[in-house]
């Protein structure tokens, strides 16, 4: 939208141009079915979808292409690892953990399968939002198929120590499944060094499209299918492939794997400089959840002493989250600011700012401008 700045990137980020270039072709002249395996239109659509395959892949380091699985997105993604685990291991393994911050997609999964009969224990995280080893070592048991704790929060930004927790969880035999939506691309995440048998990604996280993702799934481990039809992935997702929305996420990983780090240090900058000056204009000013073990694109913040409606209704020319309803989609404020055990007034303050790709020093700027402006308005200044 014109004349606003976009500081959303947890919830969407867009298009990448070089995504967009890459995926065109798809949408027009090659437009095969990648399981037409007689004539060339079929090729090379699944040659596309081979190369998006290996991108992806190589991103997160798998030991092969060919566990990287397809989906329309990590909502899809998560339900396979979940469903797909419990349904292969759940007889002799009832039990499923994870954390109370998670993403819905993840938290609503396993409240499914518990209706099915299988056991879940949710693990508190505590006042930085990150989850205690010994909480869930506890809580993990020798019954447990899986464990699903998200690599970053979408909300607060918070990274989980995700290579421990996933020895925890082989410590006692279960799977280690995360859910990477937000963590994909933004940080090194090698999955054979962090022992991750289980990994859900997004394309609209990382500048590529929306209604694709993908589940990684460990050689040798066995997942039901959850979407039955054709022979597509391998057998575990059928459905005809969709070439554009592949080779674009494949570039996306491809164009994260290049500037992960240059991108880390430029946003990281990006991010002191709007926190420093919030700071400076309202030193009451409160960071949610650990500023340290935290993508650096994430500001979650409140305002104590501020009507946090007001404040927004305040800073509508910067396109941002408000932490008290829209990002959880309740009326009483997030459930994560409350896993954190925040006051009510700190969670109904609260705003999240999403720092991306194309955030530019000068939208920094004028975001610092819009709120100094309301500030002022709010007789805060
Ligand atoms: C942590 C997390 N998991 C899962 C999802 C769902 O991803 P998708 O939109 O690809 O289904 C999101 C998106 O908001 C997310 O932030």
């Amino acid at each position: 939208m014109a004349n606003s700045i976009y500081l959303d990137n947890q919830a969407t980020t867009p298009l990448d141009p070089a995504v967009l270039e890459v995926m065109l072709p798809f949408l027009t002249s090659k437009f095969g079915n990648p399981h037409s395996a007689s004539h060339a239109y079929g090729w090379e659509t699944e040659a596309a979808i081979d190369v998006a395959r290996a991108q992806v892949s190589s991103l997160i380091k798998a030991q092969e292409p060919n566990e990287i699985y397809f989906t329309s997105g990590a909502t899809e993604a998560n339900n396979l690892a979940i469903k797909g685990t419990m349904q292969a291991y759940g007889r002799e393994r009832p039990h499923m953990v994870t954390v109370n911050t998670e993403h819905k997609c993840v938290l609503e999964t396993m409240r499914y399968c518990e209706s099915m009969g299988f056991s879940l224990t949710v693990v508190p995280v505590n006042a930085k939002g990150l989850v205690e080893i010994d909480s869930l070592e506890k809580a993990i048991t020798n019954k447990t198929a899986i464990v699903s704790v998200m690599a970053v929060q979408n909300e607060i930004g918070t990274i989980q120590d995700i290579k421990t927790i996933a020895t925890l969880a082989h410590s006692k035999g279960a799977l280690f499944h995360t859910d990477a939506a937000q963590g994909f691309g933004k940080i090194p995440l090698d999955v054979q060094d962090m022992t991750i048998d289980l990994m859900s990604i997004s394309g609209h996280k990382i500048y590529g499209p929306k209604g694709v993702g993908a589940l990684y799934v460990k050689k040798g481990v066995r997942l039901v299918s959850q979407i039955h039809g054709g022979t597509q992935e391998d057998g575990l997702r059928a459905g005809t492939q969709a070439p554009a929305l592949c080779a674009g996420l494949g570039m996306a990983a491809s164009l994260a794997e290049t500037s992960m780090i240059t991108e880390h240090t430029r946003i990281r900058h990006l991010q002191e400089t709007l926190l420093n000056a919030l700071i400076n204009l309202y030193p009451p000013l409160v960071v949610n959840g650990s500023l340290d073990e935290r993508w650096v694109g994430n500001l979650n913040i409140s305002f104590p002493g501020i009507n946090g409606d007001r404040l927004i209704a305040n800073l509508r020319a910067i396109a941002l989250s408000s932490g008290s309803a829209c990002s959880s989609g309740s009326a009483t404020g997030s459930f994560v600011l409350k896993a954190l055990d925040l006051p009510k007034e700190l969670i109904s303050s609260s705003l999240r700012l999403g720092i991306g790709r194309f955030t530019t020093e000068e939208d920094i700027q004028i975001a610092i401008e819009h709120f100094k402006s309301a500030l002022e308005k709010l007789g805060k200044l």
